[in-house]
């Protein structure tokens, strides 16, 4: 189970990936720091925090998109990452089929101009039909509705076959139904063994379907069971983190004014 303190808390033998004091950020400019735990095998988390707070921030780093500007991160050497970015319109005027994009997700097995094998065009068929896609498969990309979009996008993410799954705010502009079908597979997958990390806004839904909880201002503010972590307290702080900001301070600079009597 996750936890903010690596001196308090037990070291699992071999996590996901475990974050040691790590500070990322952009030009030199700290975006996230302090982050020290770990991320246990087979969980399912939500990544929570008021706008701005570093959370596509932390998966662009955990993927390698971003070094770190001070401390560091392991990911375990068996972990193959998949990663569904936020929701883009690119994709949608990516001149292609749906099962295209979906096969995109196969990139690393058959590289990006391979052949497909029958058995390529089977998962693909197969994810199509576990997202509720079946038959989509030959329409272009830019005649799907926004939930039928992002439901490729996750079929795009089960052929990865992936045991550590990154999701950026997969749950934007769809609808209940989409939600609930998209929490079923993300369950899915947890049910598998695969480790899942979401990023979340709408709280009711953490608090449903997320049994843990990472909450972000800049820094972690509270890490662990979903109960004991998205409290009206916690995102309290959260918040007075998030506002005593200052994007110019040097990184790592004591940036942080709160209030006396409310500090982490
Ligand atoms: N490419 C970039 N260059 C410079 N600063 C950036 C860049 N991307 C993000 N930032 C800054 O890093 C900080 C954290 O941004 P991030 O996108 O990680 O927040 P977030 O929690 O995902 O926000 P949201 O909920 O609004 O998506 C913000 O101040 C943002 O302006």
């Amino acid at each position: 189970m996750p936890r903010t303190s690596p001196k308090t808390q037990p070291r699992s033998a071999d996590p996901a990936i475990r974050f040691d004091d790590l500070t990322l950020g952009y030009d030199g400019h700290a975006a996230i720091h302090h982050l020290s735990g770990e991320l246990g095998r087979g969980t399912l988390t939500a990544l929570v925090g008021p706008n701005g707070s570093g959370k596509s921030t932390l998966i662009k780093g955990i993927i390698g998109l971003l070094k770190p500007l001070g401390g560091s991160f392991t990911v375990s050497m068996d972990q193959t990452v998949a990663y569904l970015p936020q929701h883009s319109e690119l994709d949608r005027s990516f001149p292609a089929r749906v099962k295209d994009l979906v096969a995109l997700g196969l990139w690393q097995r058959c590289g990006l101009l391979g052949r497909h094998q029958p058995e390529d065009r089977k998962k693909v068929s197969g994810a199509l039909t576990a997202v509720g896609l079946d038959g989509f498969g030959d329409r272009p990309l830019d005649t799907l509705s926004g939930g039928q979009l992002q439901r490729a996008r996750f079929a795009r993410v089960l052929v990865q076959d992936a045991n550590l799954i990154l999701l950026d705010e997969p749950f934007n502009a769809v609808d209940e139904k989409t939600i609930r079908d998209l929490i079923a597979l993300i369950q899915g997958w947890r049910a598998e063994g695969r480790t899942v990390v979401t990023v979340v806004h709408d709280l009711d839904l953490v608090r449903s379907s997320f049994p843990e909880a990472l909450l972000l201002a800049r820094r972690p503010i509270a890490w662990g069971p979903t109960a004991e972590t998205v409290t009206p307290k916690n995102m309290q702080r959260a918040r007075l983190f998030q506002e005593a900001w200052d994007d110019d301070a040097p990184w790592c600079a004591p940036a942080i004014r709160v209030r006396p009597g409310r500090a982490a």
